[in-house]
């Protein structure tokens, strides 16, 4: 077992005279996020772009959060470098690609450092700002603008950041940001455009610095499409460590698939130059038809797979895809139930399909259903609800049904010591991560359920009437549902009793 550290000292002479270019190169991208997202897409493909010598500037990192500290504190004791495995298949072949990525020529806490944050904000060659701070951070929450501290959001302290910009180049137009938010959000762009205005306007700042927000900054929105699977099991990144002769405790692995669709024109090549680098991204006028293909089918399914299978007992979204019931119900409610309820062209999203089941299918890749149920009650508004109020007016098909059920099923939940608990259908338990006001309001339903031992399709069309959860009375868009999920709950509970006695 090895104890080195991944650090400039594993890359050799060579590695550290690249590494001193590095620091030495204008920071021309500010990034608001340390996650894994990132680390395996933005900042890889800028890596592709600068091995290349397309991009030749650097990345300053922050952590959006004071809790991202330690991740950020682990980056920069490593001198800014992280390895990400990208495995998977390629036209049909398994590919294990493992690259030590050189793009953070800055990692630093903003919480400890916000001058050097806001020096960096005024630099002359910064152009760029990336983010990724889940689809909960692209909020907008009042708070005061306190000089000299940052704010607690993401949105506000982008607002500080933009406006320190104004000030110290005083509204000169050609120095306003491309900032491009990669959180899976509808129109990302948009969305945090909206939550800086409010921030101008609550914080009093003048109407020229809004002015110049809106005319010489681009909010750009955009899509991400990559399966960025974080750190392996300890058993995977011990080889690891063992073949590569170090450690490394910000290791991510990622599918060789990626794709990034950016609403804007060919011309942002020159701020981001990253078709030019061979990279699948796209500029292109509207946005919309690839964000509903993607949410729908790829964010559908995994929510989907992820409820139905974590109460079943299953673990993983391979072993979930091959599962004779279950991966065929995925499948079916993919092609049979979401495909029909999109506007576009049917053998496009087909084939979009299969390559997505076979990305799930990823030999390669452990992509736990625990990761992607996390905050499953917005995920399942957004990415399985809509293509459920498609059939309001007949009855559930059946694929999405089971979606319907297993969310109620899963959020079965109680509060416990370690937070709010389910148990799935052999009993064992589990932890749900979620909002926490939204887990209290469902485990009075089921508390009350049990006292008074009502029938679960009573219990069942109290949760389906919380606004809250869906943003309509699901009882009154589509009667039926509750008796409907209540039937397969119950048929699910049977069917596993009897395979257990
Ligand atoms: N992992 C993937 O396959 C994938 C693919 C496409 C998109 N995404 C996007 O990435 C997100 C998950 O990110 P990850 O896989 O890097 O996980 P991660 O846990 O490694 O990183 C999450 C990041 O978000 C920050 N964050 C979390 N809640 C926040 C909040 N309320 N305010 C500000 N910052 C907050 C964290 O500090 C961290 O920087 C998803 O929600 C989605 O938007 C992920
Ligand atoms: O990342 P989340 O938690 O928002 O959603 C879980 C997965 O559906 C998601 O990460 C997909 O793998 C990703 O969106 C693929 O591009």
């Amino acid at each position: 077992m090895t104890s080195v550290r991944l650090g400039q000292e594993v890359l050799g002479e060579s590695g550290k005279e690249r590494l001193e270019a590095l620091r030495s190169a204008p920071v021309t991208v500010l990034q608001i996020g340390e996650g894994n997202f990132l680390r395996g897409f933005v900042d890889l493909m800028l890596y592709e772009s600068r091995k290349k010598g397309i991009y030749t500037g650097s990345v300053a990192v922050v952590q959006p959060r004071p809790g991202g500290k330690p991740k950020i504190e682990a980056l920069a004791e490593q001198d800014g470098l992280y390895t990400v495995v990208v495995r998977g298949l390629e036209a049909g072949k398994p590919v294990e690609r493992k690259e030590v990525v050189e793009i953070f020529g800055r990692v630093f806490d903003p919480y400890s450092n916000w001058e050097t944050f806001l020096d960096i904000a005024k630099g002359p060659e910064l152009r760029v700002v990336v983010s990724n701070t889940t689809e909960a951070g692209i909020a907008y929450r009042p708070e005061a603008l306190v000089d000299g501290q940052p704010a607690v959001s993401y949105p506000g302290k982008l607002t500080q950041l933009l406006y320190a910009r104004y000030l110290a180049f005083d509204g000169d137009k050609t120095r306003g940001l491309y900032i491009f938010p990669c959180e899976l959000l509808e129109r990302n762009g948009d969305a945090l455009k909206e939550c800086v205005l409010h921030y101008c306007k609550d914080w009093d700042l003048p109407e020229a610095f809004v002015q110049w927000v809106l005319e010489h900054n681009r909010f750009l929105n955009s899509l991400v499409d990559r399966i960025v699977t974080g750190y392996p099991d300890e058993a995977q990144a011990e080889a690891w460590f063992k073949e590569w002769g170090y450690r490394d405790p910000m290791l991510t692995t990622a599918e060789p698939y990626h794709l990034w669709v950016i609403e804007g024109e060919p011309e942002l090549e020159n701020v981001l130059p990253l078709v030019r680098s061979g990279l699948n991204v796209h500029w292109v006028e509207e946005l919309k038809p690839y964000q509903q293909r993607k949410v729908r089918i790829l964010n559908g399914a995994h929510t989907l797979m992820a409820l139905v299978g974590l109460v079943h007992g299953l673990k993983e979204v391979r072993e979930t895809m091959e599962h004779p019931e279950w991966g065929a119900l995925v499948k079916r409610t993919i092609g049979q139930e979401i495909i029909p309820s999109l506007p576009y062209d049917k053998q496009e999203l087909e084939s979009y399909a299969e390559e997505v089941a076979g990305r799930f299918l990823n030999p390669f890749i452990r992509h736990r259903l625990s990761d992607i149920a996390m905050n499953s009650l917005s995920k399942f508004k957004t990415r399985l609800l809509p293509s459920i109020a498609f059939y309001y007016e007949n009855d559930l098909p059946d694929g999405l049904l089971h979606g319907l059920a297993g969310l109620l099923r899963y959020y079965k939940i109680a509060s416990g010591e370690d937070g709010f608990e389910g148990h799935d259908l052999n009993g064992e338990r589990y932890i749900v991560k979620d909002d926490a006001v939204l887990l209290e309001t469902i485990a009075e339903v089921w508390a009350a359920a049990e006292g008074q031992h009502q029938p679960l399709q009573e219990t069942l069309r109290k949760l389906l009437a919380l606004e809250q959860l869906w943003g309509v009375d699901l009882n009154a868009s589509a009667p039926g549902l509750a008796e409907a999920a209540a039937n397969l709950i119950a048929q699910w509970e049977e069917t596993d009793h009897e395979q257990r006695s």
